[in-house]
């Protein structure tokens, strides 16, 4: 039997309910988490948009959604009827001065109890939205806020973004969700390293040689395009996510586990990163766009034909960066990050490449060892290691395989990541959030490159559909005699 770490009663309003992330995610996961008996019937979710629905047109217009979304969990009626009666609906425009807020204060009337407001609008309203709850009086002494992505689009606007919250909700109330920390695998990297000594003992440049971020998807922009062109990869995954998961695998140990600890570590690590020029941009990071292509068996067009605008576009959806982090620990340990839309196939990897034997005694020494750390599409931990080849003639060596795969470990399993953080703001725990200043660091770090990128000093580089990006992205490891981790991966 799981042990379920129930919560206490609370009230989550989420602004932007009719919005994609919360039919697709929000709803579904907070659908799961009842069902897994983390919240009980004392709970309200109060959802708010400009859209005109009564609480019951609302209430039906999700069941449908969550019929779609969480097929498995709506097939139980009993229970789709219990979540679907948490449910109320609040008709809100929370830009507009003259907007009647008095129902959503009806809606919360005890300031007691935990109140969790999740902003799922664009972020250009979120500190209009603050200013609004502030004025009507709804910030509690329990409240929070979680904030999602993208907090700005440079470092000046996260600042903005981050300073107009900030007015109206303490640091420790912000939760500005990072849904790759909610990855089971990308938390397990705690463990991993924080848990096995031995692991530990060997996580430094000593014994590693480098270490590979991957997050390649399949999926090309999409319906996002709109969104997506202002973006490009960079802003959309590596200031983000990539950076995120980058401080788990480089960070010291935090004293505890506790929120801050765990953040000041993984500060030091964004502020250690090794600052680009322009030459070093030139050098270290590689941006494409996809052409059309043929993936798993099928034509995809390209970029521009999935953008639909009838123009050229300059917007990456391809990036990989070779940098160094400038600590006695990995001063000598290159760090590569890659990712992008359209790519071979969908797989989210660390890659820990160990370093070779200084005098090797085997002919024929095959890879010198790694640790893949396998976080999409199924959580894997495989360690790669030189074995004796039984085959008749002498003393050679190849490469064998240890390997743990979730599926198969445990029973437990979450659909998707928000199941593990959209609770944690109810239960006060901020640690798999990000703090205002490694939100502000990452910008720092990716600015120049934007920089670089908006003089036009670095080509937007082609790459077919379906492969594994452009061909200078070999180029990028092979200078250091590294190969990317692809054969494992398709
Ligand atoms: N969709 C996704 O997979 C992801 C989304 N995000 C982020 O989540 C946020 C929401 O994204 P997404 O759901 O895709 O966006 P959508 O455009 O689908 O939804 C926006 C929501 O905001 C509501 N809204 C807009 N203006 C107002 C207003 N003035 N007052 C009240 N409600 C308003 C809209 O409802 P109405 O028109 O009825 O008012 C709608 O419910 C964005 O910040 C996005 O970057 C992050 C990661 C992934
Ligand atoms: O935040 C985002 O993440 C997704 C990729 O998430 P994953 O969990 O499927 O790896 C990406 O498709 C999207 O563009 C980006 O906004």
């Amino acid at each position: 039997m799981a042990l379920v770490n129930r919560t206490a009663p609370f009230d989550y309003v989420i602004f932007g309910a009719t919005g994609d992330l919360t039919r697709r995610k929000l709803l579904p996961a907070f659908l799961r988490r009842f069902h897994a008996g983390e919240f009980g019937h004392d709970v309200r979710l109060i959802c708010i948009a400009r859209s005109e629905y009564t609480t019951e047109a609302f209430r039906a217009y999700i069941r449908g959604e969550l019929h779609k979304f969480a097929p498995d969990m709506a097939a139980d009626q009993e229970l789709l009827g219990n979540f679907i009666a948490l449910l109320d609906y609040v008709q809100l425009d929370a830009t507009d001065p003259e907007a009647n807020w008095q129902p959503l204060h009806e809606a919360l009337p005890d300031p007691e109890r935990i109140r969790v407001f999740y902003l799922a609008t664009a972020p250009s309203l979120y500190a209009h939205i603050c200013a609004a709850l502030a004025t009507r009086d709804l910030i509690s002494p329990h409240a929070r806020v979680v904030l999602e992505k993208p907090i700005g689009t440079s470092l000046a606007t996260a600042r903005e973004v981050n300073s107009g919250v900030g007015r109206f909700f303490p640091e420790e109330s912000i939760y500005r969700i990072d849904h790759y920390l909610g990855k089971e695998g990308v938390q397990n990297i705690l463990a991993l390293r924080f848990a096995n000594p031995v692991l530990e003992k060997l996580w430094s440049a000593e014994a590693i040689e480098h270490v590979q971020i991957t997050a390649a998807e399949t999926v090309g922009i999409g319906g996002r395009g709109g969104y997506y062109d202002e973006a490009g990869a960079l802003r959309d995954m590596v200031q983000n996510h990539l950076l995120q998961v980058l401080c788990m695998v480089a960070m010291d140990a935090p004293a505890s586990l506790r929120a801050d600890d765990l953040r000041n570590e993984k500060l030091k690590v964004l502020n250690a990163l090794r600052p680009m020029t322009p030459d070093m941009v030139r050098q270290n990071v590689i941006r494409g766009q996809y052409t059309a292509g043929r993936l798993k068996g099928t034509d995809v067009p390209g970029y521009v034909q999935d953008l639909d605008t009838g123009r050229a576009s300059n917007t990456e959806s391809f990036v990989a960066i070779r940098t160094k982090i400038r600590t006695a620990r990995w001063g000598n340990t290159p760090f590569y990050l890659r990712t992008g839309k359209r790519l071979a196939t969908k797989a989210t990897e660390i890659v820990i490449q160990f370093r070779p034997q200084p005098w090797p005694i085997f002919t024929n020494m095959p890879s010198s060892g790694r640790l893949v750390i396998r976080i999409d599409p199924h959580g894997e931990l495989a360690l790669v290691l030189g074995v004796r080849d039984p085959g008749a003639g002498g003393l050679r060596v190849r490469n064998a395989t240890l390997s743990m795969s979730y599926e198969h470990e445990f029973s437990i399993s979450y659909q998707d990541s928000y199941e593990r953080l959209l609770l944690d703001a109810v239960r006060g725990d901020p640690a798999l959030f990000i703090r205002r200043d490694e939100v502000e660091a990452s910008w720092k770090w990716v600015e120049p490159i934007l920089e670089t990128w908006r003089q036009g000093l670095t080509p937007l580089e082609p790459y077919a559909a379906g492969g594994w990006g452009p061909p200078s992205t070999r180029a990028l490891l092979a200078r250091d005699g590294a190969l990317w981790h692809e054969d494992m991966l398709t």
